[in-house]
């Protein structure tokens, strides 16, 4: 069953009008007026919820703005489409699938309907698969071909197969066994291959070989590579069994591979790539956490699924940060969002949500395939904390343009070695301090600073973040972060009207990469049929190709 709402285009609503018009009297109000107003500002415009600490004062918008950007999202259907995407309507138009990222974490017991069936007893069926495999292999029963236990897993995948797993391994090193590494081979590069592979020894290794498709052609040579280099040391296919395992929903392909079935991981095309790290996908996750703490992650997920669907939407922490964002997007222009955790471990958080945010609502038409008359999606990017602040900072602070931030950080460090968390975290809060303040240039001259370098050592302020604090990085922590910026781009993907789950953008360069694959493979000078631009490097490569 899909829905029938039909919402009125998106700018001709009248929440979209308002906020035009609100626009315009608020944009050249300063952050330091706002809070000279109301001395409550800091503590009123913040929310407490699911362990987190959502401080949004520090943002160019008052209670009117909040009204209409919630209005906005009534208008929007918001409500029915949160409803629709956990009831299992195939809201994913393009490809004719649902979307149920959410019952991969419903606890056991719960009913998640698709296509007629509960899909909960399944997905709990593969995590205790999962668990069992997981258990075999940290206490060193899994074996390898010559009887060594594992020291070494090696998760080969892309995209959604690779970015979830890898952020979670750095973001969970903390909960994790470290006698046994985990590493990441992702690029079809083959240097990627031969780094992570050069120092590990074949008979101690086991890949886990993850592609919801089982048919990438990054995946697929590098699945190859591995293989190869198995065999070549162990000499015997039986080896395989022992060294390979696969994620996929794709068997048949899985099996042309010559991986065991029942050495394959399940999931199901009701869960994008992206939206997958909490499935089979994140059996790398499982094995260097344990499966208590990859439940506690789960468990952080859910939470903060059912906080999104049922929190009014103006205590909603993922559709609070949605409209906060959407309201610089579409009326400030700004064009893009830092994410700056101040966590060592979350290191690639901003990788992962640029997949995350970015393959979901970079799209120029919305879901009836109507060109958009507004902007969408915005380039994410970041870095953790202080080391962004040693490099880019200063664009943020004194540069043309206007960039919305996220600061993440935590109360309690999981390494208490003074006196560093309270240097770090004093940093977190001078800079969302400064970004919002600045500095005047009467506070500058006032510092005795000389006529001519007075511009210089000026901050404009009105810089807008939010601060999302949390009291520790633990696996459920970790689950509700995600979880919130998932339903964030839920949201935003809602009011834009987006198809926020196919990604069709990324496949015209790979059709055209398999195109010119054999033109660079063939020895003789076949002839080439592309633009001059095309043909005149594809030329190139080919005479250094010879010469070499
Ligand atoms: O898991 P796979 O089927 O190998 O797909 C891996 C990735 O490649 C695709 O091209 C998409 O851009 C991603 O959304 C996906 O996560």
């Amino acid at each position: 069953m899909t829905s029938t709402f039909a919402p009125t285009p998106l700018t001709q609503r009248a929440a979209w009008q308002a906020l035009a018009a609100h626009y315009e009297q608020i944009r050249e109000i300063h952050l330091r007026e706002l809070f000279a107003e109301d001395p409550t500002r800091g503590e009123r415009f913040a929310l407490e919820a699911e362990g987190f600490y959502l401080d949004y004062s520090k943002n160019r918008l008052t209670d009117e703005t909040l009204r209409l950007l919630s209005a906005l999202a009534e208008e929007s259907d918001l409500r029915g489409r949160i409803e629709a995407m956990f009831s299992g309507e195939k809201i994913n138009t393009t490809e004719k699938r649902s979307v149920l990222h959410t019952a991969l974490r419903a606890p056991r017991g719960a009913t998640v309907i698709e296509d007629g069936e509960n899909v909960v007893p399944e997905v709990h069926a593969v995590l205790d698969r999962m668990a069992e495999f997981a258990d075999r292999v940290r206490s060193g029963e899994w074996r390898g071909y010559t009887g060594r236990r594992i020291r070494t897993v090696v998760n080969i995948g892309i995209g959604g197969s690779y970015l979830g797993p890898d952020m979670a391994y750095d973001a969970l090193k903390h909960y994790s066994a470290r006698d046994l590494k985990v590493r990441f081979v992702a690029n079809v590069d083959g240097s990627n291959f031969a780094e992570v592979t050069h120092d590990l020894e074949p008979d101690e290794t086991l890949f886990i070989v993850c592609s919801k498709t089982f048919t990438t052609l990054e995946t697929m040579t590098n699945a190859h590579s591995a293989r190869r280099w198995c065999l070549a040391a162990l000499g015997d296919e039986q080896a395989i069994a022992k060294h390979f395992v696969a994620v996929s929903t794709n068997a048949a392909e899985v099996e042309k591979f010559g991986i065991d079935t029942a050495h394959m991981f399940g999931f199901w095309d009701w869960v994008g790539g992206r939206y997958s790290m909490d499935s089979a996908i994140g059996l790398s996750t499982m094995i260097a956490v344990g499966p208590e703490h990859f439940r506690a992650l789960l468990d952080g997920f859910h939470a903060m699924d059912e906080h999104f669907r049922t929190a009014p939407f103006e205590r909603n922490l993922p559709v609070l940060m949605a409209l906060i964002g959407l309201w610089y997007n579409n009326f400030f222009g700004a064009q893009t969002v830092a994410v700056l955790p101040y966590d060592y471990y979350l290191g690639k958080l901003p990788a992962y949500l640029q997949q995350l945010d970015m393959e979901s609502n970079g799209k120029h038409v919305d879901i009836d395939g109507q060109q958009v008359t507004y902007q969408t999606g915005p380039i994410i990017w970041g870095q953790p904390g202080t080391d962004g602040q040693h490099s880019f900072y200063q664009l943020i602070h004194q540069g043309t343009k206007l960039i919305p931030c996220d600061f993440i950080g935590f109360c309690q460090t999981l390494n208490p070695i003074a006196p560093h968390h309270d240097q770090l975290m004093a940093n977190f809060f001078a800079q969302t301090e400064a970004l919002a303040f600045g500095k005047t240039e009467a506070e500058v001259r006032a510092e005795g600073v000389a006529d001519w370098l007075v511009p210089h050592r000026v901050f404009e302020g009105n810089r807008p973040t939010n601060t999302l604090l949390a009291e520790r990085l633990t696996p459920g922590v970790l689950g509700k972060l995600i979880a919130l910026y998932e339903h964030k781009v839920f949201t935003q993907g809602v009011i834009w009207n987006l198809d926020s789950f196919d990604q069709w953008g990324v496949e015209l360069g790979k059709v055209l990469a398999q195109r010119i694959i054999p033109e660079l493979e063939s020895t003789g000078e076949t002839a080439l049929t592309h633009d001059s631009s095309t043909n005149a490097l594809i030329r190139r490569y080919r005479r250094a190709k010879r010469q070499s």
